[in-house]
This record gives structure tokens, C-alpha cells and sequence, in this order.
């Protein structure tokens, strides 16, 4: 469609070697084109093609020291792409694989997801391609500090509030924050996922991976099912992947597996989150290898003996499918595997972790698929309630915390599925999250004048 095609083709010339972008971009168009063809105001006042530009993308360089004194440098991002709807808010990742592509397609996702949570958070995301896998403490402080050097001045509570992602947690903020509290003297809250001493809130470490399993929760009691009983298939072992095995084990599933860049462990009998915890807490490498030599009836494969092309978490018999690890790691030939041993749900913790041909296969099957925008809200919405509870200088209990949190989630899948009915396609919570998260932000952008 000339929608779709046009604004592809101009993002692809104005922003060259962004695929990641690109597809988060084409997925969301998709979705799009019955609202465009129901109101003709999206298309009057230009939304398309104001949304895939960023208001502001930042880039700068990080000098840091290692510890054999040696001056490193790498490159930090900030994407600030929307504020129709309240301040910029979404993570930071530190990873190798990061570049423009990746944190515009990151940031693209959280300008709809921030929408969906009925909250007033505009879209966000940055991060560095530095990598923290072998880094001493001291490395990582020094990498935080330089990081935050240059980004202070673009931030603020108000203003833009960063959070983790993949490979920023609860440490990193800490030393993010110190930082930006020397250069400002200021104590305030402009970053989310703090540690509950000094203004974190309560449930937000586990918000991501409760709220992907209270979405699935909110998706089987559509079709009268249950959690209880079924066995579900979880990837990555990081933030996201505990806190989803942790609230699968509680509500009654059985969670069987779990992996990293390096393998994956499949445990018929059940995760044991004690130990996953335990050694991943101790930082190691092989975390996962030792894993299997602990739990003997556990199975542990390293990637190199992955069938080229294919994730093989994805081929363990399950009821439910949790990829919580990165994007597009659950392809076609995954996705296919998924439903042909009786998968019923997919809930992607992760942002975009299965690709576009996957998606369609799950839609056409009419499975029960929660859209990553929509089932891992729970972070980004967790950490707006940190952001209240700092602007009030409060601190509400866990069960306050995570009541809330549950309501949301319900909320979201309430609104992606009301307005996928909307649209004539019941099922379909790709089209009923895009739209819904859309629609907010288009109006506002509509209210707002040409900005
Ligand atoms: N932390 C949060 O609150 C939120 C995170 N997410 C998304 O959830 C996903 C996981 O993030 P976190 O758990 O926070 O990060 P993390 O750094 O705590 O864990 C990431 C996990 O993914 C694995 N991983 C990373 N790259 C991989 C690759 N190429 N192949 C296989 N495994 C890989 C890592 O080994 C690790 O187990 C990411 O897509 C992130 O964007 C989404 C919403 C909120
Ligand atoms: O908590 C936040 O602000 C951001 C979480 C995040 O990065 C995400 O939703 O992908």
C-alpha cells in the first residue's frame, strides 16, 4: 500500500542502514491503514509522516578508563521521539549489537507502548554499544559516569527519564544517578529502576516479567483457561526472564527453560529459580552450563549446536511461549515449531523478539499473541508509578505497587482487544495495540498544532 511503501521508502533514504527501524516502522503501518481508511484526519494533518521522525536524536561520544588505565571510547545514544503525551520515558541498553537503528526502532516501539499504558509518558530510548560482559565494577562506574556526563544535560523529571534495559539494572542506575546528582545537585526523580533506598519503588525490578504473565493471565481468562497446569517456554535469564518464570511458578505453570547468548537449558521437571537466581546473581559466564551440572535431569545446549537458522527453546513441547530475551529471536521456522507441538499463547516480554513472518503465522493461527508493546508495558508503567511516588516524596508497599500494575495490564489487554473488535479483526492485538496506542498520541499531535 502507497501508506506503508511511501514511508518506507523516504525513512529508508533519509535514515540508510536501519533495518530494525524499518520493520518496527512497517509492522505498526500495517496495523494502521483501517484507521487511515475510517478517518481522514490522521493523513490531513501529516501524523505519519511527523511520528517516524524523531523529535531529537542524541549522539556523543564516552571516554572512559579502564582499569589497565587504558582510555576506551564508545558511542552513547539518546532518542527523544515523542512528547505528545507527557515526558520522554523509556530504557537505556548497553549492549554491542547497539547502533541508531536499533534504539530508533526501540524508541519508535515505546512512543505507542507508553500510550497503551494510559499513562502520560512520551516515547524514549538510548543506550551505548558498550559492552558490560567482563567488566569490573569499577569499569562499569566509570563507563555510567561519562555516560551520564553528556546526557545530563538533555534529561530531567519532567523532561526525559531514563530507565534499564538490556544490560542496565539496578547498579548502573545507581552509578547513572550519583552522577547526575554531582553534575546537578538536584534529588530528583530522572531515572526509573532505582534501588528502593534511595526512591526506587517497590515492584518495579519485577514489574516486566509479572506484567507479561498477568497479560497472558488476562488472555487465557478471555477463552475461560487458566494458567494453572500449563508448561511454558521462556528465553533469555535476564530481568525481563526471572521475574516471568518467578510469576509463572506462582500462579501454577510450569516454566521449563530458559537461555542466554551463549545456550539454553531445558528442564522437563521445571526451572529452579533458586539456583537460575543464585548463579546468574555471581555474574559468571557459564551461569547456564552450570545450571545443567547442578540439576542433573536438566539439559543444557550451547548455541553452536543450534540448528543453523533456528532457536531451539522454541522447539521444547509447550502450552505458553515467553520470549523475553531480544529481537527477532523467534523466526518463521520457530514459530511454525511452536504451533505445530500445540502452543495456545505467546506473550513477548521482549521488544520485537519475533519477526514479522512469525507474527503473521501466530495471527493466522489465531493463537492468543500479546504483542511485546502490549505485554511487557509492565516496566515502563511500573516505573511511572516510581515517578509519581518521587513527585509526591512517597513510598506505597509492594501490594499497592503490584495491584495497580495487575490493573493495567488488564487495562491494556482491555483496550487492545476492544479495539481490535473495533476494527473487525477480534484476535488481532497487533492491530488493537497499534491502533489504541496510536490514536492517543495522533490526537494529542492533532490538539497540539504543528509541532
Ligand atoms: N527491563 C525492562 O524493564 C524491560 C525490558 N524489555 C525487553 O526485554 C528484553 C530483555 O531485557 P532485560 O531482561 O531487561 O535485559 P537483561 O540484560 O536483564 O537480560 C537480557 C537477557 O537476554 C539475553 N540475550 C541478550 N541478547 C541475546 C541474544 N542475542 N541471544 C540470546 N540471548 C540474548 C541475555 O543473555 C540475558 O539473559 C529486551 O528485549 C528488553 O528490551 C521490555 C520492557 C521492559
Ligand atoms: O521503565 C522504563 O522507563 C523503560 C522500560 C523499557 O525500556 C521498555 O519498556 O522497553
Amino acid at each position: 500500500m502507497s501508506l506503508i511503501k511511501d514511508t518506507l521508502s523516504r525513512i529508508q533514504q533519509s535514515s540508510p542502514g536501519e533495518p530494525e527501524f524499518y520493520q518496527a516502522v512497517e509492522e505498526v503501518l500495517e496495523s494502521l491503514e483501517p484507521l487511515f481508511k475510517k478517518e481522514k484526519k490522521y493523513s490531513e494533518h501529516n501524523i505519519i509522516q511527523r511520528i517516524v521522525e524523531p523529535e531529537r536524536m542524541i549522539t556523543f561520544r564516552v571516554t572512559w578508563i579502564d582499569d589497565k588505565g587504558k582510555i576506551q571510547v564508545n558511542k552513547g545514544y539518546r532518542v527523544q521521539f515523542s512528547s505528545a503525551i507527557g515526558p520522554y520515558k523509556g530504557g537505556l541498553r548497553f549492549h554491542p549489537s547497539v547502533n541508531s537503528g536499533i534504539i530508533k526502532f526501540l524508541g519508535f516501539e515505546q512512543i505507542f507502548k507508553n500510550s497503551l499504558t494510559g499513562l502520560p509518558i512520551g516515547g524514549g530510548k538510548g543506550g551505548s554499544d558498550f559492552d558490560p560482559k567482563g567488566k569490573s565494577d569499577n569499569e562499569i562506574m566509570r563507563f555510567c559516569q561519562s555516560f551520564m556526563t553528556e546526557l545530563y544535560r538533555h534529561i530531567g523529571d519532567t523532561i526525559d527519564i531514563p530507565a534499564g534495559d538490556i544490560g542496565v539494572g539496578g547498579r548502573e542506575i545507581g552509578y547513572l544517578y550519583g552522577q547526575y546528582k554531582r553534575l546537578t545537585g538536584s534529588y530528583e526523580g530522572v531515572l526509573t529502576g532505582k534501588k528502593i533506598p534511595w526512591g526506587g519503588s517497590l515492584a518495579r525490578t519485577e514489574a516486566t516479567g509479572y506484567g507479561a504473565v498477568y497479560f497472558a493471565d488476562s488472555l487465557l481468562t478471555s477463552r475461560n483457561d487458566q494458567l494453572a497446569g500449563k508448561t511454558a517456554v521462556v528465553s533469555g535469564s535476564g530481568n525481563v526472564a526471572i521475574y516471568t518464570i518467578k510469576k509463572l511458578i506462582e500462579m501454577g505453570a510450569t516454566p521449563v527453560s530458559c537461555s542466554d547468548s551463549r545456550g539454553f537449558i531445558y528442564h522437563k521437571t521445571g526451572i529452579n529459580l533458586n539456583t537460575l537466581q543464585q548463579l546468574k546473581e555471581q555474574g559468571k559466564n557459564e551461569s547456564l552450563e552450570e545450571y545443567a551440572k547442578i540439576h542433573k535431569d536438566a539439559k543444557y545446549t550451547p548455541v553452536k549446536d543450534y540448528p543453523k537458522g533456528r532457536n531451539p527453546v522454541w522447539s521444547i513441547k509447550c502450552d505458553l511461549a515467553f520470549p523475553s530475551a531480544t529481537q527477532n529471536e523467534l523466526n518463521l521456522a520457530d514459530a511454525k515449531e511452536l504451533l505445530k507441538n500445540g502452543c495456545i499463547l505467546v506473550a513477548e516480554g521482549a521488544n520485537m523478539p519475533s519477526t514479522p513472518e512469525a507474527v503473521h503465522a501466530f495471527l493466522e493461527a489465531k493463537i492468543l499473541y500479546g504483542p511485546g508493546k502490549a505485554a511487557n508495558a509492565g516496566g515502563v508503567a511500573t516505573s511511572q508509578l516510581e515517578m509519581s511516588q518521587n513527585a509526591s516524596m512517597l513510598q506505597w508497599s509492594f501490594e499497592e505497587v503490584d495491584g495497580r500494575l495487575r490493573n493495567i495490564m488488564h487495562n491494556i489487554y482491555l483496550s487492545a482487544s476492544q479495539t481490535a473488535e473495533e476494527f473487525g479483526q477480534p484476535h488481532n492485538l497487533v492491530l488493537g495495540a497499534n491502533i489504541a496506542g496510536f490514536r492517543k498520541v495522533a490526537n494529542a499531535m492533532i490538539d497540539q498544532g504543528a509541532v
